[in-house]
């Protein structure tokens, strides 16, 4: 199915939408979070979401990725409806994704590399020799060392635990990886470091990003375009300098208040 999607793709000279989400309504017993909300994300863009806190930034992450049911609405990802998921897609999104969630979720009582060796333990029959050579080339893809294999979690930095959740997630050479917050919790030289970082490897290795953040250097540094959460929908799809022309009230305050002028200053 994902093959005939490319094949369409390619020959139509149309770009691939990995995620397309259509009227989706998302709700907490009576409270909506999203209403008739639309997103496309295609192949290739680095596509930066924000919006409000309580916006539904999350909410949207964990419905894309399955973790959420939607209440209406249609969600599909690389081509396969989530409603009626088989297995085999399933599994083929799974091996397909990468997720870094925003502590880096590792396994506490793993090793790096045991952490970021397991999507491979856990999706291919690979001999452990390979696995583990795979594993240490995506550590030291994220910039970490060999002398860093070896330690837990807790012995890593924020910055360094982003490091390895982000190995993690590339371990199965995805296309599309999913970026909760990516930035939080790292002082600015460390994020504006993790900004270059992402951005190199969706450059190199041709990645499809989906970024909830909260970090306008990181919009400006690296996102193709921003989405916009407000009013439970998607009001806005577009690159950030198109969004500071933007008449939307809650744009408006997030672009040209004093955090958007300066972040803009600092990407000038
Ligand atoms: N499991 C849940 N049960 C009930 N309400 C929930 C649940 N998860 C989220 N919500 C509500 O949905 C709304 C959107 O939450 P969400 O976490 O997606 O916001 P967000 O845009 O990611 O915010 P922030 O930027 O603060 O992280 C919030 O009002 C939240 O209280």
């Amino acid at each position: 199915m994902t093959d005939v999607t490319k094949t369409s793709a390619a020959s139509t000279g149309k770009p691939e939408t990995l995620i397309e989400v259509r009227g989706l309504l998302s709700q907490f017993g009576e409270r909506v979070i999203h209403e008739n909300l639309d997103l496309d994300l295609v192949r290739g863009e680095v596509l930066g979401v924000v919006g409000g806190s309580g916006a539904g930034k999350t909410v949207l992450l964990n419905t894309i990725i399955g973790l959420k049911e939607p209440e209406g609405g249609t969600v599909k990802v690389l081509g396969y409806d989530r409603a009626t998921l088989t297995d085999v897609q399933a599994a083929d999104i799974e091996r397909r994704t990468g997720i870094l969630f925003q502590q880096g979720a590792l396994f506490s009582s793993l090793s790096v590399l045991e952490n970021v060796a397991s999507p491979l333990v856990e999706h291919t029959k690979l001999p452990k020799s390979v696995i583990y050579e795979l594993a240490e080339l995506k550590i030291a893809m994220v910039g970490l060392k060999p002398e860093h294999h070896h330690l837990k979690p807790a012995e890593l930095s924020g910055g360094m635990k982003k490091r390895a959740g982000l190995a993690r997630a590339l371990a199965l050479d995805p296309e599309l990886v999913f970026l909760d917050e990516p930035t939080a919790g790292l002082d600015p030289i460390g994020a504006a470091a993790f900004d270059d970082l992402i951005r190199q490897l969706a450059n190199d290795l041709g990645l499809s990003v989906f970024m909830i953040t909260h970090d306008l250097d990181t919009l400006y540094a690296i996102c193709d375009k921003v989405a916009v959460l407000a009013d439970k929908k998607v009001v806005a799809k577009a690159t950030v300098q198109e969004l500071e022309r933007s008449d939307h009230p809650w744009i408006k305050e997030y672009f040209l208040g004093p955090r958007g002028r300066a972040a803009t200053k600092t990407a000038a």
